[in-house]
């Protein structure tokens, strides 16, 4: 009864195959590819896996690069199914005013949240930050509630800009400093700044509106890099969209 998840950000595509669709299936093989490679994932990847009984996927990068994927998973006999955001699914009520038109990975990461906040003990608000090409700051609130959250340009897409709109920034990578001194660690303390601000503030309101410390939960291809700049408790958790899929999976075909 294997699970391959699949998560097609606007960066990478992540994969992971699991031995069964349930939270806390076991792991059997995982990778990453940049979008531009991913038409050699059926030649390469996935070229000795065993075969996938089930399959399930969320995708924000459009449809010309989720058919591409469809077409790699073609060498197996699956149906690809990709997650529409609902009103509400595995304890997640989804307080978009759209809530079709939330990111598919903010309501899979919303899942996976809420899946290891009960998971812990009695339930308590969370902020789910994820750090990719763009940066969502999203709270939960303590029964559940998606309030509503923040997109922000992530580190790439922020440097880039300001190398585009300006002649003087076309420079390397610097440090994180309190009190930058050259261009490069203003321009890498600044995009950090920016980002951890952002988490801090919305925990802040959500801290303000359930009158306690939500539970800091961290995903995404750059979240390492931003986590040493938090100030505030938080866990990184690479596989979140992951066992967000997981708990969909088992709610849908239950087992
Ligand atoms: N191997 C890598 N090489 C360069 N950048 C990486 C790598 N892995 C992650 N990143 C960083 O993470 C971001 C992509 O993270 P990811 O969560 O995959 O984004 P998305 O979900 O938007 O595709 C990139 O913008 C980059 O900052
Ligand atoms: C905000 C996002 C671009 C983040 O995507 P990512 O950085 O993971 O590539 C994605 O969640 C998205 O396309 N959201 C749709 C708009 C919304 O959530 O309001
Ligand atoms: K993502």
């Amino acid at each position: 009864m294997s699970f391959l998840a699949i998560d097609i950000g606007n960066t990478r595509l992540k994969w992971a195959l699991y031995a069964s669709p349930q939270p806390g299936a076991t792991l059997l093989a995982h990778g990453a590819r940049f979008l531009e490679t991913i038409d050699e994932l059926a030649e390469q990847d996935w070229k000795n896996l065993p075969p996938p009984a089930s399959m399930l996927g969320c995708v924000v990068a459009g449809e010309a690069v989720r058919r591409r994927v469809e077409e790699q998973l073609e060498m197996w006999d699956l149906t690809p199914r990709w997650v529409v955001p609902q009103a509400s699914e595995a304890g997640v009520i989804n307080g978009y005013d759209h809530p079709m038109r939330l990111g598919a990975d903010r309501w899979v990461a919303l899942i996976g949240a809420r899946g290891h906040v009960l998971s812990r003990g009695p339930a308590r608000p969370a902020l789910v930050v994820m750090v990719g090409t763009a940066v969502t700051v999203d709270a939960l609130d303590r029964d559940g509630t998606f309030l509503g959250g923040l997109i922000l340009p992530g580190h790439g897409i922020m440097l880039r800009s300001l190398e585009s709109g300006t002649a003087g920034l076309r420079v390397p990578t610097g440090e994180v400093t309190p009190f930058p001194s050259n261009t490069s660690d203003a321009l890498t303390s600044g995009g950090t700044y920016a980002i951890t601000g952002a988490i801090e503030r919305m925990g802040r309101h959500l801290r303000e509106r359930c009158g306690e410390e939500p539970v800091a939960l961290m995903t995404g291809g750059a979240g390492w890099k931003v986590a040493p700049w938090l100030d505030m408790q938080h866990e990184l958790i690479e596989s979140l969209i992951f066992d967000g899929l997981l708990h969909i999976q088992s709610q849908r075909w239950p087992v």
